[in-house]
């Protein structure tokens, strides 16, 4: 039996589904994996029983994955999986700041007891006037899952779109319309824009990324949207321009001491990947990934180890190793192995950055003492004996 803990309310209705041979337990101190979505995981005390964590969503910003992959523990997210829902959100974002829909909304409520609210109605639209997004400029700041999807949307509604992405994945180049037109820097990219919509990480290069300099590049009564991570913005840098009118609207999806002071936003509660397709798709994504890694050991879509797949684990023994990505790594197992007279089916070495992991099928069991051997070769973080 292998053990899940579930941080987060993963769905709506609760419903997580592992199958036959897992339990869910409340002590993390007894679980094998976690998964969750964006509690906080920096300065949480992680039991050493845990192999791996599921992030259902994209954001890893809240979990050390770093620190965590020197533990052994591989870290995986669901890239893609909530993507639509963000972008349509993003879209109603952009027209909510366009047409006075809220606005006019609010009259009618404000206004229900009036018996000729029909006619007084014709009278007050004027007020909530607003301008087509057919024509007008949109940046957008990251073209990734969510951003290519938002810039490909943006096409389709007749807006001049830009996009600005030094490290755009091959897929997603492809995937993005030939009509968004890709600029070199942020300040080419900000340039004119009546809109601007963020979709980065929340990482060194990106905190803060927008700020006075930025904003004084858009064209007047521009509407930034961050649907991204608070941390992008500078929120003071925002707030002013808000105040002093350069920016019309600011659309945010995180609602902090200082975004719920400032004049003309639209700010929800972290609601972006709030549909139940995004919920069901990131939950189905993050629980065949744990489960292929801890019944098989093979790693997709980790944000700290390498992709790696041998299939299912069909020979006598499987062992998998997650060390440091460090010269002669391979050369000390092997040599250990052959100690133990062991014949390797299959071997496979994959690095990511600083970490990597060796996976191999022998045909015997090993001795444990082998195991012991291989724990204690220097640099190594974890070594798993799946089966
Ligand atoms: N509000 C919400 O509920 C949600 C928020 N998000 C946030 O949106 C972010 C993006 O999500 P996805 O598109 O799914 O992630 P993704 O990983 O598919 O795309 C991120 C893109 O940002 C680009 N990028 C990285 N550093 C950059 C930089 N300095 N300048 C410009 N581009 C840069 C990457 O090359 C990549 O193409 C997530 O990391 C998360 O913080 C994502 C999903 C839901
Ligand atoms: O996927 C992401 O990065 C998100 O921000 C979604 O967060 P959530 O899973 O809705 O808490």
């Amino acid at each position: 039996m292998r053990n899940i803990k579930i941080i987060d309310d993963i769905t709506k209705d609760g419903q997580v589904t592992f199958g036959d041979g897992y339990a869910f337990v409340d002590d993390t101190a007894e679980a094998d994996a976690i998964l969750m979505r964006s509690t906080d995981l920096h300065g949480y005390d992680l039991p050493a029983s845990i192999r791996a964590i599921a992030r259902c969503g994209a954001g890893v910003n809240n979990i050390p994955i770093d620190d965590y992959a020197k533990r052994g523990v591989v870290v995986f997210n669901s890239p893609g999986a909530n993507a639509n829902a963000v972008k349509e959100i993003v879209l109603c974002m952009m027209v909510l700041s366009s047409r006075g829909v809220v606005q006019s909304m609010d009259w009618v409520r404000q206004n229900a007891d009036d018996p000729d609210i029909l006619t007084h109605a014709e009278h007050v639209k004027k007020a909530f006037v607003g301008r087509e997004l057919k024509g007008k400029r949109v940046g957008v700041i990251g073209l990734g899952n969510v951003g290519s999807k938002v810039a490909n949307a943006c096409v389709y509604l007749g807006m001049d779109v830009y996009g600005y992405d030094p490290f755009i994945s091959v897929e997603h180049a492809w995937e993005l319309s030939r009509d968004v037109q890709r600029v070199g820097t942020l300040e080419d990219l900000c340039r004119g824009c009546d809109y601007l919509t963020l979709h980065v990480p929340s990482k060194a290069d990106t905190v803060g990324m927008i700020g006075t300099d930025q904003l004084a590049l858009l064209a007047p009564g521009a509407v930034l949207i961050n649907f991204a991570r608070e941390t992008i913005v500078d929120e003071d840098a925002v707030d002013a321009a808000l105040h002093e009118g350069r920016l019309s609207w600011f659309a945010t999806d995180f609602a902090t001491p200082k975004t719920v002071l400032m004049p003309n936003t639209f700010i929800t509660t972290h609601s972006g990947a709030g549909t139940e397709e995004a919920e069901a798709n990131c939950a189905d994504m993050a629980i065949s990934e744990l489960k292929d890694y801890l019944e098989n050991g093979n790693i997709a879509h980790s944000v700290n180890y390498p992709s790696c797949s041998m299939g299912k684990a069909r020979a006598a023994s499987r062992i998998a190793c997650l060390h440091a990505n460090v010269p002669n790594m391979i050369g000390q197992i092997t040599a250990i192995l052959a100690k133990d007279n062991a014949n390797v089916q299959r071997m496979v070495n994959e690095s990511a950055g600083e970490n990597a992991y060796t996976m191999f099928d022998t045909d015997e069991h090993l001795e444990s003492s082998t195991i012991d051997a291989l724990k204690r070769i220097s640099s190594m973080y974890r070594v798993r004996v799946i089966k």
